[in-house]
């Protein structure tokens, strides 16, 4: 869909920020442009969509040139999502996000009923429409940015930092919008980050990049995690690479204990006859973990309190047998105040218990296998 071949840019005055980049943007993947500033990210996305020409090399979208295309037409089918989503100030967020069809030659009321579709596509009320992009929190504005890339429904979406300039926490949730709409748009995304975090999170495969413009690495992340090329990636991904490697791992092999528990509505009394080691867990109606009760909460209890959620000590992280990882399943265990970690199955029931030790010996089959980083 997108190809580099040997594309290299050199500017004027003789900085070489991209060096002889080859590289195959798959379709409909999320691909991401990593590495220290300065190494030639911008300038490789840039120029996807001509916003900077290649000195030399060549960049084909669906097998053509881009050279051979007229750069206004280019980007009508490249959408453009950059840092604080560089918004129309004195435009209106509908107004915003129908630019594009409206250039393209839209009647306004088709690009507006647009705009209004894509205002829920990117999670924002409707109320927000008539605002304007200083009367919106920068993640609003992220989204509204998102919104307005999507509006003539690009197959191809390049993003520059988009969400580097909101705080860690709106910045998780974009990130996981971002994900979510992947899911039903499968656009071809590139996307441009120095954050190693960001980049595993989100990318299909991740090109890290080194200064002088040179591609150390493109590889999905769990190898990358696992099989770094070289000092220069190992360094860059990080020296708790180890354990972000967890989240790539699938905890196939992970031995899952049986567990005592009782219900919500249950008594005190029933709670102390099934104690173990001090400690059993309380499930809901729906046979959901609501918490624990330990042997230290019950004391002065009577035996016929009926147990309910004000009663229950909060439980930690839980491990899904379907979708969990490794890692995820070693948060459970971790998380859990009574050092158990609560597996549940596809329908949020508890399914049984397992152990730091139970996840570390199947890290250890892992590793025997090869599919941990030495
Ligand atoms: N117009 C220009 N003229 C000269 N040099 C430039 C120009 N634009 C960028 N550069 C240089 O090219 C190199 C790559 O820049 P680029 O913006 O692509 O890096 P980046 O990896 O995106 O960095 P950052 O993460 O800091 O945004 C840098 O050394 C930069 O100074």
């Amino acid at each position: 869909m997108i190809e580099f071949q040997a594309v290299t840019k050199r500017f004027d005055d003789g900085t070489v920020a991209v060096d002889e980049l080859n590289l195959t943007v798959d379709p409909g993947r999320i691909t991401v442009f990593v590495g220290p500033s300065g190494c030639g990210k911008t300038t490789s996305l840039r120029m996807i969509n001509r916003m900077i020409d290649a000195t030399s090399g060549a960049i084909l979208v669906d097998g053509k040139d881009v050279r051979q295309s007229d750069p206004p037409l280019l980007r009508r089918g490249i959408g453009y999502v950059i840092q604080q989503a560089g918004l129309f100030p004195h435009r209106t967020v509908l107004d915003n996000i129908a630019t594009v069809p409206v250039l393209a030659g839209w009647s306004r009321a088709k690009a507006r009923k647009r705009a209004e579709e894509l205002l829920e596509t990117v999670g924002l009320p409707a109320a927000m429409a008539g605002r304007y992009p200083a009367q919106l929190s920068g993640g609003q504005q992220q989204r509204v940015g998102v919104a307005r890339a999507l509006a003539a429904d690009p197959p191809v979406l390049l993003m520059d930092e988009p969400f580097s300039a909101v705080d860690p926490v709106v910045r998780e949730d974009l990130q996981n919008e971002l994900l979510r709409l992947q899911g039903e748009l499968d656009k071809t995304i590139v996307f441009v980050t120095h954050d190693i975090d960001e980049a595993i999170k989100l990318g299909d495969k991740v090109a890290v990049f080194r200064t002088g413009g040179i591609l150390a690495q493109y590889d999905k992340p769990s190898e990358l995690l696992a099989r770094p090329a070289d000092y220069f990636v190992a360094n860059f991904v990080g020296r708790d690479r180890g354990y972000r490697a967890l989240g790539f791992l699938t905890a196939s092999g992970l031995a899952i204990g049986d567990i005592a528990s009782v219900r919500l509505g249950d008594t005190a009394g029933d709670a102390r006859r099934k104690l173990v080691n001090g400690w059993v867990v309380v499930l809901d109606e729906r046979k959901h973990p609501a918490g624990w009760l330990s042997a230290d909460r019950l004391s002065g209890v009577d035996d016929q309190t009926v147990i309910d959620t004000d009663l229950v000590i909060a439980g930690g992280s839980l491990y899904d047998t379907e979708h969990g990882s490794l890692r995820s399943a070693l948060d459970a265990a971790l998380s859990s105040p009574a050092a158990l970690g609560l597996a549940i199955n596809g329908d949020n029931e508890l399914v049984g218990s397992l152990t730091a030790e139970d996840v570390l010996a199947a890290l250890a089959a892992a590793r025997t296998a090869g599919e941990v980083p030495q």
